[in-house]
């Protein structure tokens, strides 16, 4: 493996081309478009692509940012299957990926271990005001609502990172969409990145390549600008030769001026600039302030297959709390049909009609990939089989890849080698994961079975029921239902699960996660619940119901999950589907409205459900409960929490006082 990678494609001079690929598997990049351009800029000699066929504003920002970062090379990039070609063999003779041979086009990644999840803590969000960014928090307390930077402190992080720092390295400066091209919900942004894998992602993740700029036109886009800051030649040596520069990691967001500053890491969460920095923190400020919402949530559609009545459910769960699960899942009832819009991040609107209609602004899924197996998520597993890059998996001696999840469907006398590199991995002998706990999966959506008919409808798919979820390994029932759109947003703004490894926070401390967008609020948490308070007061929109559910109680001799989940959880949205169809089977309690006696449809489960367990409701763990949120409004929401928020909290104390 090389000790220093090139990460440009001066590869495309044939001395350094390895003689099998100039045999017969050479790659046809070697006719790419070439200009070179000496008076353009005097660092950057090759360009790949038509630099004087940019719109003008990303020429502008282009030139900008090439002066700045001062790469070698500068890569327009087209979205052609050439183009991916040449960014695989890049990849692969940078020692980044490597080949699945067990599958179509699949690839593994492996990063530095030090560059595995989002970094919430170096994740920042600059503004004139801070409390347009975050509510002030009350006491001193630190603010765990976002990070916020003054411009002239962001300045000089920036300052201090960017200068130089894609010297010997090539520049992708990639068009790409968000939401279908050409939907009134679409949005475009550009970004310019020193990393081929996330190009590669990129290409997954977003509708990208030249159409892009004819359809940006000379319109305004969001800037992104990537950088793993490593330029060349190194000055220490790489992990896994995977470049990146935790030390110095800091990802920015730039509202005022709607641009994106990503420094230091490659993990997707920080890199793929479209995801959560675009489409949820930038997406948040465009839709409060153009009357819309970004959310962290999946959309899918669940058909009645006896009666043909088809409903549209949106779900936010936080990271790791089985949104890609309950939107591709296959459900364990028989009359029920689900089909998959989106897994990760919705863009709603009230229509003409007063119908909320939501897109999902992405083309592909970055999914977990421990706990993906035939048995929980089929759907996944088919999707996964082709054209997908894998990282900080394990892989196995038949070409494949493993996980924590996979021990049942791993071929006899078939060896793995953890994403440590640990040969012969068992996990008898080991004291460590084969699979990172936040490793994932990138794949294309038009692979998955079951994507829905409409879910590149530029008109959106209409909701009927928002869900709201976490892990609570006590206390929450299975299912509620709020009383109404007021108590619903309550509901959201008191969200609460256990931390994942999808963020750098030690596991399994209970966190406040509102609406899961504590990571991802672009802007003031108070004036978001403002936004959201503020389609209740209006007339003539059809508000969807707003439900809350709990997949992950515990309980029972081993403290085990108490409900199956997964294909299981069709019997909740059964409930949740009858409930839109105001069927009388919802028992009033002091939380919100559950199931009544029998009409959460059991038939057919495998083992007994212990009912009780899932649905009680104990007097002190919602005494401590209200007192929590109490606590958390007053320190961190203080002045900008709205007054029906915490009349709901009130009442909510009230009923348990009374009820419970
Ligand atoms: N016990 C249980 N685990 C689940 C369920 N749904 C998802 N998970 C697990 O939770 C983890 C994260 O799930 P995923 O759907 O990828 O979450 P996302 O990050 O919100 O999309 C995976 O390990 C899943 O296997 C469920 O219904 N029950
Ligand atoms: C991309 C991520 O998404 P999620 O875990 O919500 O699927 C992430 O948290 O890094
Ligand atoms: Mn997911």
């Amino acid at each position: 493996m090389p000790e220093t990678d090139s990460g440009s494609i001066k590869v495309m001079e044939e001395s350094r081309i390895p003689a099998r690929l100039l045999k017969n598997e050479r790659p046809n990049f070697i006719t790419a478009p070439l200009s070179t351009t000496p008076a353009l800029f005097d660092h950057t000699r090759v360009i790949y692509g038509d630099f004087n066929a940019l719109p003008n504003k990303v020429r502008h920002y282009v030139e900008e940012n090439v002066r700045l970062c001062k790469p070698d090379t500068i890569h327009i990039c087209d979205g052609s299957e050439r183009e991916n070609e040449l960014l695989t063999y890049i990849l692969q003779k940078d020692g980044i990926i490597k080949k699945l041979p067990k599958y179509n086009n699949c690839w593994l990644a492996k990063t530095d271990p030090a560059d595995v999840a989002r970094v919430e803590r170096l994740t920042y969000i600059s503004s004139d005001l801070q409390r347009d960014t975050v509510p002030m928090p009350k006491y001193g307390a630190k603010s765990q609502l976002g990070n916020w930077m003054s411009p002239d402190d962001m300045d000089n992080e920036l300052n201090m990172r960017f200068p130089d720092c894609m010297k010997g390295r090539t520049m992708f400066i990639i068009p790409f969409s968000m939401g279908p091209l050409g939907s009134p919900m679409s949005k475009i942004g550009i970004q310019l990145t020193d990393s081929a894998y996330v190009v590669a992602s990129m290409r997954i993740m977003t509708r990208m390549g030249t159409n892009i700029l004819q359809a940006l036109k000379d319109d305004n886009f969001v800037k992104c600008l990537h950088s793993v800051g490593r330029p060349l030649p190194l000055t220490s040596p790489l992990h896994n030769n995977w470049p990146c520069y935790p030390k110095m990691t800091l990802v920015a967001h730039l509202p005022e001026r709607n641009e994106i500053c990503s420094f230091g890491s490659g993990y997707g969460g920080n890199s793929l600039l479209g995801k959560k920095c675009f489409a949820l923190r930038i997406g948040s400020i465009l839709g409060h302030r153009e009357g819309w919402l970004a959310e962290h949530m999946l959309i899918l559609g669940i058909e009645n297959k006896t009666t043909g009545v088809k409903k549209y459910i949106a779900a936010a769960f936080p990271s790791a709390c089985g949104k890609t699960n309950l939107a591709m899942m296959t459900p364990t009832l028989s009359n029920y049909k689900i089909t998959c819009v989106g897994d990760d991040i919705a863009w709603m609107r009230f229509d003409d009609k007063g119908r909320l209609r939501a897109i999902n602004p992405e083309a592909g899924f970055f999914g977990v990939a421990p706990g993906t197996s035939m048995k929980t998520n089929p759907i996944a597993m088919q999707t996964i089989k082709a054209n997908t890059i894998f990282t900080n998996v394990a892989e196995t001696s038949d070409g494949g890849v493993f996980w924590e999840g996979l021990e049942k469907e791993i071929e006899q006398g078939v060896k793995i080698k953890s994403w440590l590199g640990d040969e012969d991995w068992k996990k008898e002998e080991s004291d460590r994961p084969a699979a990172h706990a936040n490793s994932r999966f990138c794949t294309p959506a038009e692979q998955c079975p079951i994507m829905d008919p409409a879910w590149e409808d530029p008109q959106g798919v209409p909701i009927d029921a928002i869900i709201f979820g976490g892990r609570r390994p006590t206390g929450v029932p299975l299912v509620y239902e709020s009383f109404n759109w007021q108590h619903g947003v309550f509901i959201g703004a008191s969200m609460r699960s256990e931390s994942t490894a999808a963020a750098e926070h030690v596991a399994k401390q209970i966190m406040h996660d509102p609406f899961a967008m504590r990571p991802f609020f672009g802007y003031n948490f108070g004036d978001y619940l403002k936004h959201w308070l503020s389609f209740g007061q209006k007339d003539g929109l059809v508000l969807p119901k707003i439900f809350h559910v709990n997949w992950f109680r515990k309980g029972g001799p081993n403290n085990s999950f108490l409900w199956p989940g997964f294909g299981e959880n069709a019997r909740v949205l059964d409930w949740i589907v009858r409930r839109c169809n105001n069927e009388d089977i919802a028992k009033k309690t002091a939380i919100g409205y559950v199931p009544k006696f029998d009409s959460l449809n059991l038939e057919g489960l495998e083992e007994p459900v212990d009912l009780d367990a899932l649905f009680s409701l104990p007097r002190e763990f919602w005494e401590n409960e209200v007192n929590a949120i109490y606590k958390y409004f007053d320190e961190q929401v203080n002045d900008d929490l709205p007054k029906e928020i915490i009349g709901e909290l009130k009442n909510l104390e009230q009923r348990i006082h009374t009820e419970l």
